[in-house]
């Protein structure tokens, strides 16, 4: 079983945004992460590559949808967790609300043989979660 963990986050303006620590560039821990952020912006993405940040451009009714590292995890490598932080505004209040899609703490979690295909290897072992 799996469960959804809700944040609400409010980034206050600053003058000065590029002094401020923001959310550091991470990957999620979840499965997948349904964010719905405000018309302010300040979501950056980056490749899997690495390379560049790009902004997501906030659409009005619009979730932006990310894969996490338990995703990564399960699908073997083939779906890779998307790097991202967020930037704070020198005038607007920026209002974030992410979804976090993840397995329960006592699950065990590892790639499944699903994804291995041509005689593929597992990249990851099997863990509690709670050890991950
Ligand atoms: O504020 C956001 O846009 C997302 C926050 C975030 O990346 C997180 O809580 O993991
Ligand atoms: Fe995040």
């Amino acid at each position: 079983m799996g469960t959804m963990n809700i944040n609400m986050s409010y980034y206050p303006p600053c003058p000065n945004p590029s002094i401020t620590i923001g959310a550091r560039q991470h990957c999620d821990g979840s499965c997948i992460t349904l964010l719905f952020q405000d018309d302010t912006g300040g979501l950056y993405v980056r490749g899997i590559k690495g390379g560049n940040w790009t902004h997501v451009n906030p659409i009005k009714g619009s979730l932006a949808v990310y894969i996490g590292d338990l995703l990564r995890i399960m699908s073997n490598d083939r779906y890779k967790s998307i790097e991202h932080c967020e930037a704070v505004d020198s005038s607007r209040v920026r209002i974030s609300i992410p979804l976090f899609v993840i397995s329960s703490l006592d699950s065990v979690i590892g790639p499944f043989p699903q994804m291995f295909i041509a005689g593929e290897k597992p990249v990851y072992k099997h863990v509690l979660h709670c050890d991950y």
